[in-house]
């Protein structure tokens, strides 16, 4: 064998281009009026559809207001657009059965989102009992619907960094042994503890992995400064997560699949005294996840990541139609505006060295 030719061997093809199913996000925040309508452009240039989060003021708690909330973001959309928005219920601690399994069965929505109260952004209606919503939690069993959980402790005792722990171990698991069928996604995991409870339940546990978190750690937060626009809850954590998230995004398993948690929030609110908890990562989403796919060298698992292993889990149809990622720099813009503010681009005014081509329906 020449020289040339044990080169060739051993060098790893580059590839420069990536033609995939085309994707859904399973966990988008797309707001409503003008920043449903600024936002909106951004994911469904990208994802075929979406699982609409529905943590609105007041939040989305009634087949009516699903109903009507979905109408909203179809008449937001591009003449041209064919993005299909999946919608949730907001779980309080007065949510009845009986209008969870309507909505599912009437198809207005597809899951149930259960934010401990207080945990996050707009989750102040959420659950203050877990045991307490187990009737609720039992029908949606029943039914195949699944719950996606905030995961995260309200204790304000607890520390900030370890919430997401402290409730997989305190209330995650318990649960989980409670509901031994229900399917569960576990939204935005953030820790390698995490990781390892998803994989431990996987028959009927799933995690979403943002890009925000395969990239960011919890010193980016202090880079040069506080950094205002990096902030989200769960909030980042060490760099050892990072790069278990990494590792499971990759790893080819079938129990992690995409949801961004985009959720924008106007630059007011973020650069203020109290930073509302959000990143707007909609408009560099795929580019971001693809580039992690790359430099862990594993492009190979990036379409089952991105197109089937979610619609999987939510017993979808896999989309028709592809999306073209290619290895060629853009600039990426810095702020969307929103009125009379605007909402900052995760990674915008960079150059990233992966973007968008072309979208097959
Ligand atoms: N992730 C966040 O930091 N914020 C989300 C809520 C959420 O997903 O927890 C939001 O709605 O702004
Ligand atoms: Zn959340
Ligand atoms: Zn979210």
């Amino acid at each position: 064998m020449s020289v040339t030719e044990l080169f060739n061997k051993a060098a790893p093809k580059r590839v420069d281009s990536i033609t995939i199913r085309r994707p859904d996000d399973f966990h988008v925040h797309l707001r409503d009026g003008a920043m449903l309508t600024a936002v909106l452009p951004f994911t469904s240039a990208q994802f075929a559809r979406g699982i609409i989060m529905p943590n609105l003021v007041p939040p989305v708690t009634s087949v009516a207001a699903a109903k009507a909330y979905r109408e909203r973001i179809l008449a937001a959309r591009a003449a041209t657009s064919d993005f299909q928005p999946l919608m949730t219920c907001y779980l309080t601690d007065a949510t009845s059965a009986d209008e969870i399994e309507r909505g599912f069965r009437d198809h207005v929505w597809v899951a149930a989102k259960l934010y401990p109260a207080g945990a996050t952004t707009n989750a102040h209606h959420g659950v203050t009992s877990i045991p307490a919503l187990a009737p609720v939690l039992e029908r949606m069993e029943k039914i195949g619907m699944p719950v996606l959980i905030h995961g995260e402790a309200t204790d304000p005792a607890v520390d900030i960094f370890d919430r997401e722990a402290v409730f997989m171990e305190q209330s995650l698991l318990p649960m989980r042994k409670r509901h031994e069928g229900l399917k569960v996604v576990i939204e935005h995991v953030t820790t390698a503890e995490t990781v390892d409870i998803v994989r431990a339940h996987r028959s009927n546990t799933a995690g979403t992995i943002t890009p925000h978190h395969l990239v960011i750690n919890r010193t980016s937060l202090f880079q040069g400064g506080l950094r205002p626009h990096l902030y989200c809850l769960p909030v980042a954590k060490r760099e050892h997560h990072r790069l278990a998230l990494r590792k499971a995004v990759t790893s080819g398993d079938a129990c992690f699949f995409i949801g961004t948690d985009t959720a924008p929030h106007r630059r007011t609110a973020k650069e203020a005294e109290c930073c509302s908890a959000g990143v707007f990562g909609g408009a560099t989403a795929l580019q971001t996840y693809v580039q992690v796919f790359d430099e862990e060298g594993a492009l190979d698992r990036f379409e089952s990541f991105a197109s089937v292993d979610g619609a999987k889990f939510y017993g979808l149809e896999l989309n028709s139609g592809a999306i073209t990622l290619e290895r060629r720099e853009s600039p990426v813009m810095a702020a969307v505006a929103v009125e009379d503010t605007e909402v900052v681009v995760f990674q915008g005014g960079q150059t990233l060295p992966w973007s968008v081509g072309e979208v097959r329906p």
